[in-house]
């Protein structure tokens, strides 16, 4: 449980009990027996190569997959749909391009028939920890992908939920705005005490951000379902340094997990 600045009292605490999903028609099920047990606000990735199942155990999580095995509990509680206590950021910022950045920010709390007051508490809460006050007018064809993805983080961040998860947001940024999303979203995590559960590609930016990263192996093109190979705690602390040779042995090592079996035959 933790209270924070950002948020009611909130437990965000994720299980995953012998989570699968088997697609219908697939021969196999794309992810299988996933167990997992994320606390209250912390901070995990999810890595591994193409066709191993991260995008689907965050979609089961989000309640946008029903599980066809085990369960996903947060809070304590079986997913079985989409919820307000569960706040998802894409690639594609999915911003409403007809509403300013403070009218995005405020749609959720509305919806939620939240009093003016505290819609606009929230909102402008929101909009600080990410440091959008400044654009609070304007509209998003009016800003760059960074900051599209900021006002989307915000967006969720308003909605108070118990856990964030995000699917490669960064994806689509350049590697500068890249890397300043990455330190922005530590400090929000550690301000909003918000569990995060974070898809991506890259093994760099996980071990930048991650308390565990979750390696996942396996998938249709292997000849097996997806699954969990390896968690790996990032014992970095929270100044992490990307250039530092502690920080580069644990990247090689998840390098090596993500990438054994999947040598090319001679
Ligand atoms: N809706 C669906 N219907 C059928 N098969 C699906 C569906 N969604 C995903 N799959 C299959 O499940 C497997 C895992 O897909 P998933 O997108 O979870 O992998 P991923 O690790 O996130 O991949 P990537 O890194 O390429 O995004 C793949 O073989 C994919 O084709």
């Amino acid at each position: 449980m933790s209270m924070t600045p950002l948020g009611t009292a909130v437990d965000g605490t994720v299980v995953l009990t012998h989570l699968g999903k088997h697609f219908p028609g697939a021969p196999l099920p794309a992810v299988a027996d996933v167990n997992l047990d994320i606390h209250s606000g912390e901070f995990v990735c999810i890595v591994g190569a193409s066709g191993c199942g991260k995008s689907t155990v965050l979609r089961m999580v989000a309640g946008f997959e029903q599980p066809t095995d085990g369960t996903a509990q947060v809070s304590g509680r079986d997913v079985n749909g989409p919820g307000p206590d569960r706040g998802v950021v894409f690639q594609d910022y999915g911003l409403f391009p007809w509403l300013t950045v403070t009218e995005n920010i405020a749609y959720g709390p509305r919806q939620a028939r939240l009093a003016k007051a505290d819609v606009q508490d929230r909102t402008s809460r929101a909009l600080e920890s990410v440091g959008l006050t400044r654009v609070a007018k304007s509209f998003p064809h009016q800003l760059s992908g960074g900051m599209q993805q900021r006002v989307a983080i915000a967006r969720v961040l308003a909605n108070r939920p118990a856990v964030m998860l995000m699917d490669e947001p960064f994806g689509a940024l350049d590697a500068l705005t890249r890397s300043g999303m990455q330190q922005e979203l530590r400090r929000t995590h550690h301000e909003a005490g918000v569990t995060i559960l974070f898809v991506t590609h890259s093994i760099e930016e996980a071990v930048f951000l991650a308390d565990r990263v979750v390696v996942m192996a396996g998938g249709s093109s292997h000849g097996n379902s997806g699954h969990v190979r390896e968690v790996v705690p990032i014992t970095l602390g929270q100044d992490r340094d990307p250039a530092s040779g502690e920080f580069n042995e644990i990247k090689r090592y998840i390098n090596g997990l993500v990438h054994a079996g999947n040598e090319v035959p001679a």
